[in-house]
């Protein structure tokens, strides 16, 4: 059987699509480049949409990647069902293509925020969190500007009540999000975006506070693999 395709999009301005890749292929499936401005998704199995500062965060984070001819093939595809995970600035995109709801305004407290951050799993029933238990407390690196998740009561409440708040900060909260919150996912649960880098926390050498990030890849592989 031919490995899993799992496309890693490079916006101008992205930071984190070599470390994604890599992270793909130790979990044992193919990376496959795609580019902002091809109306092409390669036939991949998945998307992960890293962090950086894509089209520099002109407007504000996210605003302008969302318009771009990747993204126009990417948000019918996520709707059909398509597993994406988008991390930090990857999130922010999401978030501004309306994949996921809310939104990430900056910081409370207005600094630039980096350290190694407790997340607490909340949700095991998206594509991207099923090989961690429920309640598992993870650390991964944190590193944004633009990070405090807000939303309407209303959708804040959907999201507690249908169980798609997927992390929540543990140990304090860096940024302010509303409700501890620091991924959520969409209600079919093939969207997932989060603020804190999985693919930054998946091998030892590094000095990585964890290899919690791991978990991600291999949920969406097994995921792939019974499709
Ligand atoms: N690491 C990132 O992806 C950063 C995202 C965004 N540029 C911010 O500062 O919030």
């Amino acid at each position: 059987m031919s490995a899993a395709r799992v496309g890693v999009v490079t916006f101008p301005g992205t930071l984190d699509d070599q470390d994604a890749a890599r992270a793909v292929r130790l979990a044992g499936a193919e990376a496959v480049p795609l580019w902002h401005a091809d109306h092409d998704l390669k036939g991949v199995d998945a998307v992960f949409l890293p962090g950086g500062f894509s089209y520099g965060d002109y407007l504000r984070c996210g605003a302008i990647s969302r318009f771009s001819p990747l993204m126009t093939e990417l948000i019918p595809a996520a709707r059909s069902g398509l597993p994406v995970l988008g991390t930090c600035n990857g999130f922010q995109i999401l978030c501004e293509a309306h994949l996921l709801p809310g939104a990430l305004t900056r910081n409370e407290g207005l600094h630039y925020i980096c350290r190694d951050q407790r997340i607490r799993v909340e949700s095991t029933r998206t594509a991207w969190t099923a090989d961690f238990a429920d309640g598992q407390e993870i650390v991964l690196p944190i590193k944004h500007g633009e990070g405090r998740y807000v939303a309407d009561a209303e959708t804040l409440a959907a999201l507690e009540s249908e169980g798609r708040v997927v992390f929540r900060y543990a140990g304090g909260n860096p940024n302010g999000s509303l409700n501890d919150i620091a991924g959520i996912t969409n209600e079919a649960g093939n969207v997932v975006g989060l603020m804190p880098h999985p693919e930054h926390a998946v091998e030892d050498l590094t000095g990585a506070p964890s290899v919690d990030g791991r978990h991600f890849f291999t949920s969406i592989l097994k995921r792939l693999v019974n499709a």
